[in-house]
């Protein structure tokens, strides 16, 4: 029987553990070193097949963009494939985007890993990785399915094995362009280059985010929603470009660390304010969907 729709799949989003501006390739894009891990705070796609070749998406939850990255995906696999069918991509829209937590690009990476088995074009992960880059930097870590170092723009990705954790996750009610905080005056671009194996030996010391001061000044929320986190769980630091910050949450069971349960502070967040408690995944559930 051929293979007509796929439903629920997950498109997870995103934490940066820390995120270090290391260079800047001619074209302007800048090379990083950031640890990126999943976590279970997710939009949803629902795929079906359309013989004729038309792509349409329709929204589930919050309204994106008529021209969304699912959308973009889906049209760049059809064009690069030659592949004469079509899909509708209904979408569950939870994640919130201009929050640093790739929410669009996820989006994007589930589409391509979908759409490579419905349309039974069975691309290799490494093909799929290729044309998500084009997509967005981000994109690739999300077809690459594991908690990963990323380095170069986002393209060059080694999974790595971090042990299950909980992160206070706080989204202020603004949107940051990525853009404009890669092209800030405040934008530091030469922390030196550390290794895989300095991280590993020492995980707690790489807390920070080269991107934050610029988010911080284009957005004085960012800064509220770190004063929240240091006040309440002793610490935060943010993730991509923001505009959303975390902590993590495991570390903090309350009265004997002298902070409060990471719940309380969801309770306390002022309106328009978005806060969850997000568990790390081990891999993205769809990890298995691309062959290496
Ligand atoms: C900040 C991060 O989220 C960290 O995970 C990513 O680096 C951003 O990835 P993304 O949102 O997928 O970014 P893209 O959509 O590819 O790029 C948006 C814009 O950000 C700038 N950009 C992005 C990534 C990068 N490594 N250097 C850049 O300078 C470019 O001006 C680009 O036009
Ligand atoms: N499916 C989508 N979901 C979210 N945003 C989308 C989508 N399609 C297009 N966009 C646009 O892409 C932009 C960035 O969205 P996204 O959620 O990927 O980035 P972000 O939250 O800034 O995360 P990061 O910087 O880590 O990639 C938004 O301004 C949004 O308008």
């Amino acid at each position: 029987m051929s293979l007509t729709a796929l439903y629920d799949l997950p498109a997870p989003a995103k934490l940066n553990l820390f995120l270090h501006v290391v260079g800047r390739r001619p074209d302007g894009y800048h090379l990083l070193q950031s640890v990126f891990v999943l976590i279970d705070w997710m939009d949803t796609l629902h795929v079906e097949l359309r013989p004729a070749g038309q792509i349409s998406r329709s929204d589930l939850g919050a309204a994106l963009p008529a021209d969304d990255l699912c959308l973009r995906a889906a049209r760049a696999l059809q064009a690069a494939s030659g592949c004469r069918l079509g899909a509708h991509i209904a979408i569950d829209k939870q994640v919130p985007w201009g929050a640093g937590l790739g929410g669009g690009s996820s989006d994007a990476a589930t589409t391509l890993l979908a759409l490579n088995r419905l349309w039974g074009l069975n691309w290799p992960r490494s093909r799929l990785l290729a044309l998500g880059l084009q997509l967005g930097a981000d994109v690739p870590f999300f077809i690459g399915g594991r908690d990963a170092w990323v380095e170069g723009i986002g393209e060059q990705i080694t999974p790595i094995d971090l042990p299950a954790a909980s992160y206070l996750v706080l989204k202020p009610p603004v949107a940051i362009p990525t853009q404009a905080i890669f092209s800030s005056p405040l934008l530091s671009r030469d922390t030196a280059l550390t290794t895989i194996a300095v991280f590993l030996a020492d995980k707690q010391r790489f807390d920070k985010n080269d991107l934050q001061a610029a988010a911080a000044a284009y957005s004085p929320e960012v800064s509220q929603a770190l004063k929240l986190l240091e006040q309440h769980v002793g610490s935060g630091r943010m993730s991509g470009s923001g505009s959303a910050v975390f902590a993590e949450a495991g570390n903090h069971p309350g009265a004997e660390d002298g902070f409060a349960d990471p719940r309380q502070v969801l309770a306390t967040l002022p309106v328009g304010w978005i806060g969850r408690l997000c568990r790390s995944l081990e891999a993205h559930p769809l990890v298995d969907w691309a062959s290496d």
